[in-house]
C-alpha cells in the first residue's frame, strides 16, 4: 500500500492564498524518512517528498458513494468534524491527567476548537489543539473507516449515502461531501512520540498523500477547498449558525474567527450536572449524543445521588420505532459515556452499562471515579461495578414507574426493546449473578390466552388474575397466537379457562430457562412432561358428566403394545393422559417440543444433532372416540390400525411443531385420502368388500375404478363384488 513516489506538492503558503498559522512544508534534504524520494525543483514549486497511499478498499467504496451523494443535510460535516476535535482535546485532557503523556507539545497552548472561513479562497477551516497525530496515526485513522455501522452497511451492499449518513454517519470523510480536496494537519500532544508535523491530504478518489511538514502547532488542522454547491459554508453567517447548533454541550471553548479574532460561541454546558434542566434542554442533548438533527428522547431520566458513590446522569431511551435491529448488532457500541467531574473517563461506558443497555444514550459522571480506571486493578473494578449496579438498577425502577404511569406508552417501548431486555436476563445471569434478573422480570410482558389479542400483561398481572390456589405460572411458546390456542397441548387450559403466558419470540425460550421462577411461582410450560399442572383446581363438570366410553386396563395394555411395535424407537413411552380435550393425542418429552425445535434449527446440518437421545412420550386420551375405536380394531384390521397409529403419532408431532417436513407423509396420507374415498364409495373394509350396490351413475367407468384400480386391480365396473386389496403401510 505504501509506496514512495515523486510528487511536487504545492507550497501550502503560496502568494494570494489566505491561510493563517502556516506550517512550512519541508525540503527534503530535512527529511530522515526511509522511503521518501526526492524530486526534481520546479519554478512555482518546492520540492518536496511525498508518500502516496491508496485507501483501503471499502474506505474507497465510500468515499465513492460519499463524493458522488446529493445529500442535501450537507451541514452534519461541521457536527462530525467538531465532534472529532472536541474527542481530541479530551483524549488529551484524559491521557494528561492520567500522567499517560507526561511531555506535552505547545504546552502552553489552551485546549480549544476555532473554525474559521474564507470566501474569496472558498476555504472552510477547523482547528483544535487536540491529541493530533503522530505518521502512523494519521495514515491508519484517516485511510480506514472507524464506524462499524457504516462497515456493516457496506458489506450488506448498500449504497444510499443518504442513508449511510444519516443513521451512521460517516465521520471525518463527510467532508467530502462538500470539499473536492482535503488537507488536514497534524502534530501529536505527545513529546516522546515526536514533534514532527504531517500534511495528509486527498481528493477523496483513490488515494491520498503524507508529507512531513514543519511548524505545525499541536493538534489538528482542517482545511477544506469546497465544492461549487457547497459554497455556502465558505460563509461567516452560515458556519457560525450551524456550529452553534453543534457545540452546544462540547466542554471546550467553540470560536468562530471573526475579522481575524477567534469568538466564543458555546457555554459549555454540562446538562447532567445541572439539577434539573427543560424539555428543550434536554431535545438538544438528546440529539447531539445521537449525532443526529431529529428525533426526540422517548424516555428521559435525570438522576443524581450521593450514596453508595457521587453520580449526576442523565438517561435518554431512543423513539422505540427506531430501536437497533439486533440481527446487525454483533458487537453494540455502549451510547452512555462515562465521566468523572465533567471530563469524559470513557466514551462508551462499557463495564458501567451492560451490553443489553446499549442503545440507551446519556452520561453518567461520578465523582469518586479515578480518571485512569483499570479493569486490572481489583479496586476499580469493584468501584465500576458498584456504579453500574447503581445506575442499572435506578434505570431498571424508572421503567418500572413509567410502565405504572402510561402504559399504552409502555407497551410501545417494550414492542421495540423487548429482545434486548430479555437479552438482559440471560447476560445478567451469566456475567452479574442475576442481580437484576427480578427488576427486569417486571419489565416484561406478555399476550396471555385470557385477554383479547394484541393486550399485554406483566408477570405479576398475570400472577393478580390467577385462580385461587394455582402457585405456577403457565406459558407457552409458540409462533402466533392462532397456533397456541388451537394446540392439543391448550385444550385443557382452554377449557377451565386457566390464563396462559403466550410467548412469541424465540428467545422466549431460553429466558425461561434462565429463571426458576417468579417470586414464588415457578414457570410451567404447557408443552412440557411435566405432571404438575394444577388442574384439579377447577376441573370442570361436564367431564364427568359426558357419557363416554373409556378403554379397559386390558385393552390400554393391548394398545400401549401394539403401538410400541408400530413406533418402535421413535418413542420411550407411550401413556394414557387426562390432559387432552378434543385431540387423541400428543406427544411430550424431558425438553419441550418448542425448544426441541429450536436445538434442531441451531444444529442444523450437523450429523448427530444430539436429539434423537431425548426420549418422546407419546400421551393418549382413553376416551378419545379415535383412541377407543382404534382398540377395537387392533386384531381384526392390524393394516388399518398400523396406518392410524403411524398417522396419530404424526399428527401429534404437528401439532408439536416438530415435524420439519411434512413431505415425509405424503405416501402416508395418499394411502389415508384413498381410503376415506373408498368408503365413500362403499367399501366396506371389514369384509373387505363393496356394501352396497354403487349408484350406476357413480359406478360406471371410472368413479370408483379409478382409486381402488392401484390397489384392488379390478375395474370397477360390478361394484358390489369388488375387493380391496390388503393395505399395506405406504403400499400406495
Ligand atoms: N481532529 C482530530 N484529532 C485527532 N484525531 C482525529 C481527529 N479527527 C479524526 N481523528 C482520528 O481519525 C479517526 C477517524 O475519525 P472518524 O470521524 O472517521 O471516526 P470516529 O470519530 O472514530 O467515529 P465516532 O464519531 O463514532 O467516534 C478518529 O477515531 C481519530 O482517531
Amino acid at each position: 500500500m505504501h509506496r514512495a513516489v515523486r510528487v511536487p506538492v504545492r507550497c501550502a503558503g503560496r502568494a494570494g492564498r489566505v491561510l493563517p498559522c502556516h506550517p512550512r512544508l519541508r525540503p527534503l534534504r530535512q527529511l530522515g524518512q526511509p522511503g521518501l524520494v526526492a524530486a526534481a525543483a520546479q519554478p512555482g514549486w518546492r520540492s518536496f517528498s511525498t508518500e502516496t497511499h491508496e485507501f483501503k478498499a471499502e474506505t474507497k467504496k465510500l468515499l465513492d458513494i460519499v463524493a458522488k451523494s446529493l445529500y442535501t443535510d450537507k451541514e452534519v460535516f461541521i457536527r462530525e468534524l467538531i465532534s472529532n476535535a472536541s474527542d481530541a482535546c479530551e483524549k488529551l485532557r484524559f491521557l494528561q491527567g492520567t500522567q499517560q503523556i507526561k511531555d506535552v507539545n505547545d504546552a502552553e497552548v489552551p485546549l480549544e476548537v476555532t473554525l474559521s472561513v474564507s470566501e474569496s479562497d472558498r476555504k472552510f477551516v477547523i482547528e483544535d489543539s487536540g491529541i493530533g497525530m503522530t505518521h502512523d496515526e494519521l495514515v491508519e485513522h484517516l485511510g480506514t473507516i472507524a464506524k462499524s455501522g457504516s462497515l456493516d452497511f457496506l458489506q450488506r451492499g448498500e449504497s444510499d449515502a443518504s442513508k449511510i449518513i444519516g443513521q451512521f454517519g460517516v465521520g471525518f470523510y463527510s467532508t467530502f461531501v462538500v470539499a473536492d480536496k482535503v488537507e488536514v494537519y497534524t502534530k501529536t500532544a505527545d513529546k516522546e512520540k515526536g514533534e514532527q508535523g504531517y500534511l495528509w491530504t486527498s481528493d477523496g478518489s483513490g488515494s491520498f498523500t503524507v508529507s512531513e511538514v514543519d511548524d505545525v502547532p499541536r493538534g489538528t488542522r482542517i482545511e477544506l477547498t469546497l465544492k461549487d454547491d457547497a459554497t455556502e459554508f465558505a460563509k461567516l453567517a452560515t458556519v457560525k449558525k450551524s456550529a452553534q447548533k453543534f457545540s452546544s454541550f462540547i466542554d471546550f471553548p467553540i470560536n468562530v474567527k471573526e475579522d481575524g479574532d477567534p469568538k466564543p460561541i458555546n457555554k459549555q454546558e454540562a446538562l447532567w450536572m445541572k439539577s434539573s434542566a427543560t424539555e428543550e434542554q434536554h431535545l438538544e442533548f438528546f440529539r447531539f449524543l445521537s449525532g443526529n438533527s431529529y428525533g426526540k428522547p422517548y424516555y428521559t431520566l435525570m438522576y443524581q445521588t450521593d450514596a453508595p458513590l457521587s453520580i449526576k446522569s442523565c438517561f435518554y431511551v431512543p423513539d422505540p420505532d427506531n430501536a437497533p435491529s439486533r440481527v446487525f448488532t454483533k458487537d453494540p457500541e455502549i451510547g452512555i459515556s462515562l465521566h468523572s467531574r465533567r471530563v469524559m473517563v470513557k466514551k462508551h461506558a462499557d463495564g458501567v452499562i451492560p451490553k443489553w443497555l446499549h442503545w440507551m444514550k446519556g452520561v453518567v459522571d461520578c465523582e469518586d471515579m479515578p480518571m485512569n480506571i483499570s479493569r486490572e486493578n481489583m479496586q476499580d473494578t469493584r468501584l465500576m461495578e458498584k456504579l453500574s449496579m447503581a445506575v442499572v438498577r435506578r434505570i431498571l425502577r424508572f421503567l418500572q414507574q413509567e410502565a405504572k404511569k402510561d402504559s399504552e406508552k409502555y407497551n410501545k417501548f417494550f414492542k421495540g426493546y423487548s429482545y434486548f431486555l430479555k437479552a438482559g436476563i440471560i447476560e445478567d445471569k451469566e456475567g452479574n449473578f442475576s442481580r437484576h434478573k427480578d427488576d427486569i422480570l417486571k419489565l416484561l410482558r406478555f399476550e396471555c390466552s385470557n385477554k383479547p389479542k394484541g393486550e399485554l400483561v406483566s408477570l405479576e398481572e398475570y400472577m393478580s388474575m390467577a385462580k385461587e390456589g394455582q402457585q405456577n405460572i403457565y406459558y407457552f411458546c409458540c409462533p402466533d397466537r392462532q397456533t397456541a390456542l388451537s394446540s392439543p397441548y391448550m385444550e385443557q387450559f382452554v377449557q377451565r379457562q386457566r390464563n396462559v403466558l403466550l410467548m412469541y419470540e424465540d428467545i422466549d425460550e431460553f429466558v425461561v430457562n434462565a429463571i426458576e421462577g417468579f417470586k414464588d411461582s415457578k414457570l410451567v410450560s404447557v408443552d412440557s412432561a411435566d405432571k404438575n399442572f394444577e388442574l384439579d383446581l377447577d376441573k370442570p363438570e361436564e367431564d364427568d358428566k359426558e357419557d363416554k366410553r373409556e378403554l379397559t386396563q386390558q385393552e390400554k395394555d393391548e394398545m400401549q403394545k401394539f403401538i410400541r411395535d408400530v413406533l418402535k424407537e421413535k418413542v420411550q413411552e407411550v401413556k394414557f393422559s387426562e390432559r387432552l380435550v378434543n385431540s387423541p393425542a400428543l406427544v411430550t418429552s424431558v425438553i419441550t417440543p418448542h425448544m426441541r425445535k429450536m436445538m434442531k434449527s441451531l444444529m442444523a446440518g450437523k450429523e448427530n444433532d444430539g436429539l434423537g437421545n431425548i426420549p418422546m412420550t407419546l400421551e393418549l386420551s382413553p376416551k378419545h372416540h379415535i383412541v377407543t375405536t382404534l382398540a377395537t380394531i387392533l386384531a381384526s384390521n392390524e393394516p388399518v390400525a398400523r396406518i392410524a397409529v403411524e398417522q396419530l403419532y404424526d399428527n401429534a408431532c404437528i401439532a408439536a411443531g416438530t415435524l420439519d417436513d411434512p413431505r415425509v407423509l405424503m405416501s402416508r396420507l395418499n394411502k389415508v385420502l384413498e381410503m376415506f374415498v373408498y368408503q365413500g364409495a362403499g367399501f366396506d373394509y371389514a369384509k373387505n368388500e363393496y356394501r352396497h350396490e354403487i349408484p350406476k351413475a357413480e359406478a360406471k367407468e371410472e368413479a370408483p375404478s379409478e382409486s381402488p384400480k392401484d390397489t384392488s386391480g379390478s375395474s370397477g365396473s360390478s361394484g358390489s363384488s369388488g375387493k380391496f386389496e390388503e393395505i399395506k403401510p405406504g403400499s400406495s
